[in-house]
């Protein structure tokens, strides 16, 4: 029943989803659609532009290196080919010091035994000292057995006073005395004499001259008389007899004479050999096993800064048997040769290419992966929507249909290639332009928003939508927006019914004249209809809601209607009909007729009370002047007749229940008729209710007085219980006539006579009153303004 469900008419709900925008985004996320990109998602999106950085820079790193290390070749190169040059000229350099040695030798062998005086003669003539610096000394040392070291000492002395052969030599049939030296200084003498075989270096070079036959020279070491000073090398020669074989080491050890020996001083013969070119260029190192024999240059350190290269080249040159082993270090400035910027030049494109490089990759990327990102949007739309219940949509930024699925385009009533790159502006009905415009934009800038909108199908009807706009973000920035869209027309339609329905149906129950109210079970209002709100004191129906009866005009007997209308729930009985008064707030009394009904739901539960009453006060009355037409005189307000007689029944009915006795009297006035003819009707009236009052004022309020018709009037006494009562009663009214009645200016005198009679039993209405109207005949004819007595009072047993 529709009045069990009062209230508002509220929207129609939403089917198909729940209408919250939040549960929806909640769904696409649930589904996948819409995942939050988490900071791994984010490295896998940039991972090809970082790897493309990556490998770019160390493509350019490599490139780098590769230049320097072809910028260290070419440097090597040339380096090597400088170094080569040096390399040839010291060989070529120290050979010839030791080709003057091996002259001097030659010399020496060829001249058979010698003497100072040869052999200052031949040196001085080579100028060897002079052009050979580096070269300290060169002299002989002959081979003397020992066995004739005393003839051989005194031999020397001739020349040179006070010779004698020094030092223990390490050979024990041979001494090698030093016999000459040049320059002849103070040091060359003072050591003239000494055996050189006693120092081992030299004893093992001059064994390997000996037995080889070539110039050897020794490591490097220290002069024995002054091992402070800078170390030297020595060059053995060795002279044979040229009278003996010398073909083998045997024949050697024995043809061998002595030996040419040269001491030199290394860095100085070096550097003679190398000349100026070379010391800008390189510095050299040269080595002899563990001896350096000579450094040139200091070599920058790399804490420096400067560039250092190491080692350009390696080579070695031979001296006197020894390998000298040679390391050349090109110097800053031979960079500065061969150096190019061609380094810095890739290193420096090379970055900001890879730089650009994965810039543009990167823009390419977003791009495509927009392009991607869409394509992935649609498989997902068809994966996820194409089955939805509701009509759903994508669009691009500018508003236009990207997909749509198949409820869509039955909603929308066109095909997929009608609606496909449409503008939704073109659908949307004009009213709904401007709202549904900065809906779109709200969902631009990332909000998921809810609203209705309306649009203009492809049959060019008008449809009403619910619509979801959900932004869907490709790299953080809105790239489409799904709509999700009911159709709510025909819920509008029904809500607009509803709606109407329950107007009309207000309107009916404010259009009767019944009060209509429905209250719950807690005896709160829930509604009503106009006329009940008036009677409440309300302006407007809708003002009860909530309100209980201590908050209305009827506050006062609010209790005792609850507890009524309480009493009526809890049977679940209606109660139909009934009349009832009730108080209002101004003191008056009104008469309602009232109906109260229990209602109940579906499940037979008692849910409200309907109550139905109307003021029948009005009807009341009606009735109660109807009664009183019906039943009393219209002009004395005495009752009538049939009031009278029904009255007589009643009390004869009583006597013969219960027993007892009544007196009826009858009377008129005497002579009524002269008045009416000597003042007329109305005075004739006048008098008549005047009488009558006359005789309500006489007798008790129980006595019931009728007038019967014209002047005659009946009197019914009841519990009269003997005559004298009624003589007085009669007696009481005939003297109640005499003093005169005023009427307007009139002063009239009447008198009245009465018949009365008491009650027989078996007697009738009409026996009786026809006794009592025979006596008042009596008295008139006795001569009026008297009463006359039937019979005497019997009292009924
Ligand atoms: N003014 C007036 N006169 C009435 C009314 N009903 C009857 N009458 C008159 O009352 C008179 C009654 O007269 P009667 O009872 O016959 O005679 P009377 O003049 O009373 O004389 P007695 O009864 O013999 O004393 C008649 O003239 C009627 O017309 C009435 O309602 N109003």
């Amino acid at each position: 029943m529709v009045l069990a469900q009062p209230g508002p008419v509220h929207a129609a709900p939403r089917i198909g989803w729940s209408g919250e925008v939040d549960e929806t985004v909640r769904y696409f996320t649930l589904t996948g659609f819409q995942m939050p990109r988490s900071t791994r998602s984010r490295v896998r999106e940039n991972a090809p532009v970082s790897l493309l950085l990556i490998i770019s820079c160390v493509v350019t790193l490599l490139a780098f290196l590769a230049q320097q290390r072809t910028q260290r070749e070419r440097i090597a190169i040339h380096a090597k080919a400088d170094a080569t040059e040096s390399v040839l000229a010291l060989q070529h350099g120290v050979d010839a010091y030791l080709h003057l040695t091996r002259g001097f030798g030659g010399f020496i062998a060829a001249s058979g035994p010698t003497n100072l005086k040869d052999y200052d003669t031949y040196l001085a003539t080579v100028d060897a000292l002079t052009d050979h610096p580096g070269l300290r000394y060169i002299g002989y040392i002959p081979r003397v057995p020992r066995a004739a070291a005393q003839s051989f000492e005194a031999s020397v002395q001739a020349e040179a006073p006070g010779f004698a052969i020094k030092g223990s030599g390490t050979d024990p049939d041979f001494a090698f005395p030093n016999l000459y030296a040049a320059p002849r200084d103070k040091r060359s003498l003072g050591i003239r004499g000494l055996d050189f075989s006693g120092i081992p270096q030299r004893w093992t070079a001059m064994q390997q001259a000996r037995d080889s036959g070539q110039t050897i020279a020794t490591e490097q070491h220290h002069y024995v008389t002054a091992p402070g000073m800078v170390p030297i090398i020595m060059a053995f020669t060795p002279i044979y007899d040229r009278a003996l074989p010398s073909s083998t080491v045997e024949e050697r050890r024995v043809a061998l004479r002595g030996f040419v020996f040269s001491i030199y001083h290394v860095p100085a013969m070096i550097e003679r050999a190398l000349g100026d070119a070379f010391r800008s260029e390189f510095d050299l190192d040269i080595v002899d096993g563990a001896s350096v024999l000579y450094k040139s240059g200091e070599r920058v350190p790399r804490a420096s800064g400067e560039r250092a290269f190491g080692v350009a080249h390696r080579a070695s040159v031979i001296f006197g048997g020894r390998h000298w082993q040679l390391f050349f270090y090109p110097r800053p400035q031979y960079f500065a040769r061969y150096e190019s910027s061609m380094g810095n030049v890739i290193l420096v494109g090379g970055l900001g290419a890879s730089l650009t490089l994965a810039w543009a990759m990167a823009a390419w990327l977003r791009r495509n992966r927009a392009r991607l990102g869409s394509y992935k949007q649609t498989l997902r739309f068809d994966e996820v929507f194409e089955s939805h219940p509701s009509a759903v949509y994508l669009l691009d930024r500018q508003r236009r249909f990207i997909n749509a699925n198949a409820r869509a385009l039955i909603e929308f009533k066109m095909s997929r290639e009608e609606l496909i790159g449409k503008s939704i502006e073109q659908l949307i009905i004009p009213a709904k332009q401007d709202m549904s415009r900065e809906q779109f934009e709200q969902a631009l800038s990332g909000n998921s928003v809810t609203y209705d909108s309306a649009i203009i199908d492809g049959k060019g009807h008008e449809i009403q939508l619910s619509v979801i706009m959900i932004p869907m973000k490709t790299n953080d920035r809105v790239a489409h927006v799904v709509g999700i869209a009911e159709n709510i027309t025909a819920q509008r339609e029904r809500a607009w019914e509803l709606k109407e329905s329950k107007q009309m149906l207000q309107l009916v129950i404010d259009h009767i004249p019944q009060r209509v109210f429905w209250k719950n079970t807690k005896l709160d209002y829930l509604g009503c209809n106009k006329a009940f709100c008036d009677d409440a004191g309300l302006e407007q129906p809708e003002q009860i809601i909530g309100k209980s009866d201590f908050d209305l005009a009827w506050h006062a007997s609010a209790d005792s209607s609850r507890t009524e209308d309480a009493a009526t729930l809890a049977t679940g009985k209606a109660k139909v009909n009934y009349e009832e008064q009730q108080n209002r707030a101004d003191g008056s009394v009104v008469w309602l007729r009232t109906s109260k009904i229990p209602l109940s739901n579906i499940d037979g539960e008692t849910v409200a009370l309907l109550g139905l009453y109307e003021d029948i006060t009005l009807r009341k009355q009606m009735e109660s002047q109807l009664r009183e037409l019906a039943h009393y005189d219209g002009l004395t307000k005495l009752a009538n007749r049939t009031f009278f007689y029904d009255h007589l029944e009643q009390a004869i009915a009583r006597i013969k229940r219960k027993g007892g006795q009544f007196a009826l009297m009858y009377f008129d006035i005497d002579r009524f008729k002269s008045v009416n003819d000597t003042y007329g009707h109305d005075v004739g009236d006048a008098l008549l209710t005047a009488f009558s009052a006359r005789i309500k004022a006489t007798v008790r309020d129980m006595d019931v007085v009728a007038r019967l018709g014209g002047d005659e009037f009946a009197l019914l006494l009841d519990d009269i219980s003997d005559r004298s009562a009624a003589e007085r009663v009669a007696g009481k009214l005939v003297a109640a006539m005499h003093p005169p009645f005023q009427v307007g200016r009139l002063g009239l005198s009447v008198s009245t006579s009465i018949g009365v009679a008491f009650y027989r039993r078996g007697m009738s209405a009409d026996e009786i009153i026809r006794q009592a109207d025979g006596a008042m005949y009596t008295a008139k004819r006795a001569g009026r303004d008297r009463y006359e007595i039937v019979a005497e009072p019997v009292i009924e047993p």
